[in-house]
């Protein structure tokens, strides 16, 4: 298998110092970035993020205003010739007028080191609706298309455009299992998704994109941790409850209370719980969580944007 011939001191992917504008608004600033062997990397950043220029830049679909981009060490274009990259991109137009069949097979025909059509248009589930006209599917059924054709021949670097968008649950979970085997033999995962939970559950690394720049870079764990915030819920006892007074409370960064029960979100959960104790309040039922990679990826994405308007 080509992946066991890899450098593993070569990245996959090597982004040094990239950047990339339209007119006045720069999608891709001063990216540096590195990806290794067998590594499944989500890409997350709120809409206009630069997630798919980032992509295209990847793939060589757009050329760099600066800065370098390579894939296995050498320019995009020739890894991609080379067969080593598989895709499959948001918007990626499907011919009409032919089924489904004829296009896998068209693909594998194209693919240096190509899989058994029969093969990739089972593993891609979509067997079953080989002989229908691509311009006939439903949204789900086109993305699984898609993605028959990022995996028609053995790449060693699959990307992946917000890949399941419009898949069912089923769909979704059976294409992310395909997706964990290509990993584990190896391969190289790069997705970007709007699903946080996805990135949670699926990457080993997640990279945070906001304005073109990267925010954050580290397992889900440590982005969680990064966004230094926790959750504290209690309840108080009836006629105990006075916003005005939890709003004082030191590193509060949000409240919500609903009844006899108060939500705080704090950028220092042990202090705010002692001063909690120390107005006199008495918490029943407290729990201090740690955020989910959501409210993480909201409160890094929050906190640049207050730090940079
Ligand atoms: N062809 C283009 N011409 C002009 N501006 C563009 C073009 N493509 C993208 N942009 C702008 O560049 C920025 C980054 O866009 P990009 O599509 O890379 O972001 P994204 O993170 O993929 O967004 P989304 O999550 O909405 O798909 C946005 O401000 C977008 O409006």
């Amino acid at each position: 298998m080509t992946t066991t011939a890899l450098n593993t001191t070569t990245p996959v992917v090597a982004f040094d110092q990239v950047s990339k504008s339209y007119g006045s608004v720069r999608a891709v600033d001063g990216l540096t970035l590195a990806l290794h062997p067998g590594e499944t990397v989500a890409l997350l950043g709120p809409n206009g993020a630069g997630k798919s220029t980032t992509l295209d830049l990847l793939l060589g679909l757009k050329q760099p205003d600066s800065g370098t981009v390579g894939l296995f060490g050498t320019d995009p274009r020739s890894a991609i010739v080379a067969g080593r990259v598989g895709a499959m991109l948001q918007s990626g137009g499907l011919m009409d007028e032919v089924t489904v069949a004829e296009l896998v097979r068209l693909a594998c025909d194209l693919h240096p080191r190509p899989y058994k059509v029969a093969d990739v248009l089972s593993r891609a589930g979509v067997t079953q609706i080989a002989d229908r006209k691509v311009d006939k599917l439903s949204g789900g059924q086109a993305q699984r298309v898609r993605f028959a054709l990022a995996t028609a021949g053995d790449s060693d670097l699959i990307v992946l455009d917000e890949p399941t968008t419009g898949m069912d649950v089923t769909t979704r979970q059976a294409f992310w299992a395909t997706m964990r085997e290509q990993a584990a033999q190896g391969r190289t995962v790069l997705f970007a998704t709007h699903y946080l939970e996805e990135a949670d559950a699926i990457a080993d690394r997640v990279l945070v994109l906001h304005r073109g720049r990267l925010l954050a870079d580290g397992t889900a764990a440590e982005i969680k941790a990064k966004a230094g915030v926790r959750r504290i819920s209690f309840d108080l006892a009836d006629g105990t409850v006075d916003e005005s007074v939890l709003r004082d409370l030191p590193f509060l960064t949000t409240l919500a209370v609903s009844g006899r029960t108060v939500r705080i979100q704090s950028s220092d959960a042990d202090a705010t719980v002692h001063a909690l104790y120390g107005l006199g309040l008495y918490p029943l039922g407290l729990e201090v969580t740690g955020l989910g990679l959501e409210q993480a990826f909201v409160a890094i994405t929050t906190a640049e944007e207050a730090r940079t308007s």
